[in-house]
């Protein structure tokens, strides 16, 4: 048997730097970024014939180097100073307007009912990149996390690029280093991941699919180590909040520690030979990091299920011909009984809502602009954010978002998209 050897605690909600035997994109300043490079300049310097961890590396130095170039002031890759109208692969996109919401029709953003003005472009009718790659998809985590297995799940053999970040998986797709991003949501047991909501509302990538993963976890721990010796538990917040009873049920006398993903908890033990410290994680990661497994299925709930959205640059059309799901963000000034009127809107048409979920907003103004772009910063009290079973194909849809419209200051579609209809069973092993 192997004896105890000593380390430093581990603060919670600390973020583990040490050597990672994967290469993860690295977070660059979003607000600052403001060069980029397209796929064909991509592919053409850094990308195609390496391996996929060179090819990883290359991603996180393409992504610094856009930093550094922007902060020496070196403009000519595209980026610019304020109101600059970078050209991204052809698309201009107005840097100064990054965080800006249009007021107008809401027809205008996201041409509810003037779909057809926008050419079909191929990636309209296939999820394959035009740069002819396999599809490459950034996830928050190391290999190993759920949020890979669900990249898996929604585009098979993808490339999955793990990021240090959410921000950075955001940022990874802004930038052509990725086609799309893989985002936790939901969980049904922990609920709602905040954090996305937030992220989702900073950023302009739209929902383009969701994917629903069941969540099996394990208790990993080094080979030969039993859950008597154990001290702590580390894992993602929300993974340790899926297992808490369980743990409990275990009879572990351990302290609760959050790291930043369920793999990298697993990466991190191995790693530093931690011989008083379990993870939570898949069996994949217990493979993958060389860990065995103390204990399978811990969730609270056989039925643990996260919820994935898949985001893109650009949106993809809505269709009427198979279920669809949209997903809106609004928010209205105090005191006009709006919220009401908001979701009388959707009851009068038949239309379900699947979620709802409001956002403290108080300290963040979102500035407001018209047609001309001019416009003031604005303060909402609260966001709320709400999921609808209907396409934005379908008039009934158009019609309650016009309605919505009027009873809100502020509203803007993430998405209309597929539904993911497969049924909720048993989480069983990823
Ligand atoms: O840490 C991971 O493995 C993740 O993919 C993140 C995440 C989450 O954010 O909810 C995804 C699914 C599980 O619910 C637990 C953790």
């Amino acid at each position: 048997m192997q004896a105890f050897s000593p380390y430093s605690p581990v603060p919670a909600f600390r973020t583990f730097h040490h050597r990672r035997s994967f290469p993860r994109l690295l977070p660059v300043h979003f607000f600052t970024v403001q060069c980029v490079h397209g796929p064909e300049s991509f592919s053409a310097q850094n990308g195609v014939g390496l391996s996929r961890a060179d090819w990883q590396s290359s991603c996180a130095i393409l992504a610094s180097n856009v930093v550094s170039q922007q902060q020496s002031g070196d403009l000519s890759a595209g980026g610019g100073g304020a109101g600059h109208v970078a050209s991204v692969n052809g698309h201009k996109t107005n840097v100064e307007n990054l965080n800006l919401v249009r007021i107008g029709k809401i027809s205008d953003a996201y041409n509810i009912t003037k779909l057809q003005p926008k050419p079909l472009t191929i990636t309209d009718f296939s999820p394959a990149p035009m740069h002819g790659e396999k599809l490459r998809v950034a996830y928050q985590g190391v290999p190993g996390a759920y949020s890979e297995a669900a990249a898996g799940k929604a585009y098979p053999n993808c490339d999955a690029i793990p990021c240090d970040q959410f921000e950075v998986a955001f940022q990874a797709v802004e930038l052509w280093i990725a086609d799309r991003a893989v985002l936790p949501v939901e969980n049904s047991l922990g609920g709602s991941i905040h954090r996305n909501y937030d992220l989702l509302l900073r950023h302009r990538l739209h929902i383009v699919g969701e994917v629903q993963l069941p969540v099996h976890h394990c208790l990993l721990a080094l080979p030969g180590v039993r859950k008597e010796y154990l001290n702590r538990v580390i894992s993602h917040p929300q993974a340790l909040a899926q297992c808490e009873l369980t743990l409990t049920k275990l009879g572990l006398n351990v302290t609760r520690e959050a790291v930043d993903d369920t793999a990298g908890a697993a990466e991190y033990i191995a790693a530093n030979n931690l011989l008083d410290t379990a993870a939570i994680a898949s069996a994949r990661a217990a493979e993958l990091y060389g860990l065995q497994v103390i204990a399978d299925g811990i969730q609270d709930d056989s039925n643990n299920v996260t919820r994935f959205v898949m985001l893109a640059r650009d949106p993809i059309i809505p269709r009427t011909d198979r279920p669809f799901k949209t997903s809106i963000v609004f928010a209205h000034d105090k005191g006009t009984s709006a919220l009401f009127k908001v979701l009388s809107a959707f009851a009068f048409r038949n239309i379900s809502l699947t979620k709802i979920e409001s956002r403290p907003h108080r300290n963040c103004p979102i500035r407001l602009v018209d047609d001309a772009n001019v416009g003031t910063a604005k303060h909402f009290e609260y966001m709320f954010y709400v999921d609808f079973e209907a396409s934005m194909a379908e008039t009934r849809a158009q019609n309650a978002l016009a309605e919505v419209q009027e009873f809100t200051s502020f509203l803007r579609v993430l998405g209309s998209y597929p539904m993911d209809m497969t049924p909720w069973s048993p989480s069983g092993r990823d």
